[in-house]
């Protein structure tokens, strides 16, 4: 039987000597979208942040295609796109030009294309510092349309994006799971995504049985 993408093996989470979520078990496939859930502060960024390896400090284990992450940190980070709860977009530099920082080489014919693709013809020179909370996730969330990563971990992917991006944000995750990706995600509000897989972050805190 073919390994999961990524799997959680008796996972767990510890911040300031209080453990956030024990116990945790899940395997992640290709064609999946997962949407990791729970109160604030309950751990959903903590374990974003554990999963993409920006974090290195958790209990238990994370394996990459059945390979422990500590053999397999290259191959994981060079198949993965990780979007955090801040779109991560330089307020003085232009769109286009913060989409080329993420995708260096890429023509700009090519960025400007991605960049209509999210709404945002005709914003391409602006300087972001012009630009709306919901356009600059835009810019963020541009990405997407040139990522050839498998697995897409995004924190908030929605936060602040209109009701026609949101449609829009959830058909391209239903796009690339179709293609064979897995999107892993955190967001509050409620996804009308079908087959979206749910976990519940909360059923893992301490003292609860999952
Ligand atoms: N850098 C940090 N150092 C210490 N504690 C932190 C740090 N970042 C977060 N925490 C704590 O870890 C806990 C979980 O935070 P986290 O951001 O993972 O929650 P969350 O589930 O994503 O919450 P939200 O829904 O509000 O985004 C919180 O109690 C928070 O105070």
């Amino acid at each position: 039987m073919q390994a999961p993408l990524l799997s959680l093996v008796n996972f767990s989470c510890e911040r300031d000597n209080r453990c956030l979520f024990e116990g945790l078990n899940a395997r992640f496939n290709e064609g999946e979208i997962w949407h990791i859930e729970g109160p604030n502060g309950v751990g959903k960024t903590s374990l974003l942040r554990q999963i993409t390896g920006i974090s290195r400090s958790f209990g238990g284990e994370l394996r990459w295609r059945g390979e422990p992450v500590s053999r397999a940190r290259f191959e994981l980070a060079s198949d993965l796109l990780y979007i955090g709860h801040l779109p991560g977009i330089k307020a003085s530099l232009s769109a286009r030009e913060n989409l080329a920082a993420y995708c260096p080489g890429v023509p700009d014919t090519v960025l400007d294309q991605a960049l209509a693709g999210v709404g945002l013809f005709g914003f391409e020179d602006a300087p972001c510092y012009r630009l709306s909370a919901g356009q600059m996730r835009k810019v963020a969330l541009a990405r997407l349309s040139l990522s050839k990563q498998t697995l897409w971990v995004l924190d908030e992917p929605f936060t602040a994006l209109d009701v026609k991006a949101v449609a829009a944000l959830e058909q391209r995750f239903v796009g690339h799971a179709a293609a064979g990706g897995c999107v892993i995600m955190t967001t509050h509000q409620a996804c009308q995504i079908d087959g979206l897989k749910t976990l519940r972050l909360g059923d893992y805190q301490p003292g609860r049985s999952a």
